[in-house]
């Protein structure tokens, strides 16, 4: 298992090592140990799975206190560009993002630390996105900006046009960056 630091501070890309002989596959998802050797201590109380479409947009989400989450995020089936934007204040690498593509063939997977907005386009048809999280689901402590907010500046269309995007009624209607008070 790879631990791979990204340009922003806290948030790693993790490459699990994968087994292949004449039956298939084998690699562990998730090691704990090894996750807190690099650094990264998180206790999960909860894991998710979403089914979507080619173009479906998720995101940008965090919860707020008293019920952050740090999320650790992979791909089952299909492909995502994901994308995590540090929302910390005091942090050097505040309103920065980092995007990568997950896939059911890379196998990669995103540590999300508590702090971050999180979201997602699928690429493929029939992706199925995994992800365990740090802290229970708290309707009330959601946070969140639009995707395609001019200060976060995320590249979502060099992968897929905006005409072929997907997105809830709550993510058509989030806050600018601006307005957000981040509570990080
Ligand atoms: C996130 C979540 C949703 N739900 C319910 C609420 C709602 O009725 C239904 C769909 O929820 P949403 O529309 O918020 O799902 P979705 O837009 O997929 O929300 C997710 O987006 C990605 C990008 C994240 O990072 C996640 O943390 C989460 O915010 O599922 C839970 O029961 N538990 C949960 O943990």
């Amino acid at each position: 298992m790879n631990i791979i630091p990204t340009p922003i501070h806290d948030l790693y890309v993790i490459e699990p090592k994968v087994w292949q002989d004449n039956r298939g596959y084998f690699f562990e998802s998730y090691n704990a140990k090894v996750l807190a050797e690099a650094g990264i201590k998180a206790e999960f109380v909860q894991d998710n799975q979403s089914f979507s479409q080619k173009g479906t947009l998720r995101g940008m989400h965090a919860q707020n206190f008293p019920s952050p989450q740090g999320k650790l995020v992979r791909v089952i089936q299909g492909k995502v560009l994901d994308v995590a934007v540090d929302i910390r204040k005091n942090s050097t690498t505040y309103g920065k993002n980092f995007s990568v593509e997950l896939s059911g063939e890379n196998n990669k997977q995103l540590w999300v630390p508590p702090g971050f907005l999180h979201g997602f386009l699928t690429l493929e048809d029939n992706t199925i996105f995994s992800y365990k999280v740090t802290g229970y689901f708290d309707k009330g402590a959601e946070i969140g900006v639009m995707w395609n907010d001019k200060d976060l500046n995320i590249d979502w269309t060099s992968h897929l046009a905006e005409s072929e995007f997907l997105l809830s009624d709550k993510d058509r209607v989030l806050a600018s960056f601006d307005d957000l008070e981040s509570p990080f």
